[in-house]
């Protein structure tokens, strides 16, 4: 039998490569003669880069960078030998770096993602695939610009500080990227543009700490920065502040938009690099999951976009989660054939389950893929 391992991670308590591995060891326990394909998913998100080295190979060269709040913090370039480096947002200015105090859109930045681009046409990449998601910044990319040699500037002329709020200010921009010819492509997690109602401040500002207040102050001045982006960068594309993307990662995908980049769904990339419709072709049984499983995850692109996958071809799939909170009859819609949750196999939440699930996931997920393959296997 054959087996299809491609979990996202679960946010907060396992990466994806660590859920595929847990559940993995204990299908073996119980059925050691079946093939199991392992490919972890990413979106763009934390995690982009692990994927991708597992999926691809390559070079994996730690690069220091810094945190939202100018921290040091460890990141990851991937580089390939076709010239292509990857790396992803959520190192340099990830939310899981902040404590919940922490969290304030209108001062972090997205200088530590700058030096990580920089690092990455250093060290000769041709082209430069950046992962967007999970981030504590809205600062339209202010901070990973400033890092690459294009800084804000007030009325003044006077650099201005980080943040999102800031931007209220900016009147200009000095200097020029320092990107030596490299093409940039962002690989979002979401499609949303940068500005409005479904723009980045609204939708994921208060996620990161930001007031009703801070979103309009936000939404504002990322705003005036997108005209000045317009009007300086000679790359920079008409209508920035509309563009499908461009609100990913606090306006990350604005700005390299703005740099003549384009941006392309993380999934997406992430799938075709993995080859994972090659190995849904070839599955007997798919096993897919994240940490809550619940009806944004009906709406959105991983688990759904897997569960839908499966159906088309007639295969069973099975979702594996933190928590599950969607009804039957709406997940079987979806292409999801049975759904388990941690909580629920360590006892539920009345009796302490929540706690077990967020601290033994590893545990819990090898005894799920042992119940798994003792139903499944044939
Ligand atoms: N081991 C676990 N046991 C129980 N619940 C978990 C566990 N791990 C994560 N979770 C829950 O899942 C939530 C995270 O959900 P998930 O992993 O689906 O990502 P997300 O926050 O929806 O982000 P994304 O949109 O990138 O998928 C956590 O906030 C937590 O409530
Ligand atoms: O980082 C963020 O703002 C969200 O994940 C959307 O990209």
């Amino acid at each position: 039998m054959r087996v299809l391992l491609c979990p996202d991670k679960f946010a907060g308590t396992l990466p994806a490569q660590e859920v595929a591995a847990a559940v993995a060891d204990g299908w073996r326990e119980v059925a050691a003669g079946d093939d199991l394909l392992i490919r972890p998913l990413a979106d763009g998100g934390p995690g982009f880069v692990a994927v991708l080295a597992e999926a691809l190979g390559g070079r994996r060269l730690p690069v220091p960078t810094v945190d939202p709040l100018g921290r040091p913090a460890a990141g990851e370039i991937l580089l390939t030998d076709d010239g292509v480096a990857y790396l992803e947002s959520a190192q340099a200015c990830g939310l899981h770096l902040l404590t919940a105090a922490e969290r304030d859109p209108k001062a972090t930045t997205s200088y530590g993602l700058g030096l990580l681009v920089a690092a990455a046409v250093e060290a000769g990449a041709r082209t430069v695939v950046v992962g967007l998601g999970g981030s504590a910044t809205n600062d339209g990319g202010a901070g990973m610009l400033t890092a690459l040699g294009v800084t804000p500037l007030d009325q003044a002329g006077h650099a201005l500080p980080y943040g999102g709020a800031a931007l209220a200010a900016v009147a200009a921009l000095d200097g020029a990227p320092r990107l030596r010819g490299a093409d940039l492509v962002a690989a979002t997690d979401v499609d949303n543009p940068l500005l409005g109602l479904h723009g980045a401040s609204n939708v994921y500002g208060p996620q990161k700490g930001a007031t009703r207040a801070d979103v309009l102050l936000l939404d504002a001045a990322l705003e005036r920065f997108a005209a000045v982006l317009e009007r300086e960068l000679p790359g920079c594309p008409p209508g920035l502040g509309a563009l499908p993307g461009g609100g990913a990662a606090g306006g990350l995908g604005a700005a390299i938009l703005a740099l003549g980049g384009r941006c392309e769904s993380g999934i997406g990339l992430v799938t075709r690099a993995i080859g994972l419709d090659a190995a849904l072709d070839r599955a007997d049984l798919v096993i897919t999951g994240e940490g809550s499983f619940d009806h944004q995850s009906l709406r959105g692109k991983v688990v759904a976009g897997v569960a839908g996958a499966a159906r088309d071809r007639g295969v069973p799939c099975v979702v594996l989660a933190g928590r599950v909170s969607t009804g039957r009859r709406e997940a079987a819609a979806a292409g999801v054939t049975e759904a388990y949750s941690l909580v629920e196999h360590f006892g539920g939440e009345e009796r302490g389950g929540v706690e077990a699930a967020m601290g033994r996931p590893a545990e819990g997920l090898r005894a799920l893929g042992a119940r798994l393959a003792r139903q499944w296997s044939r």
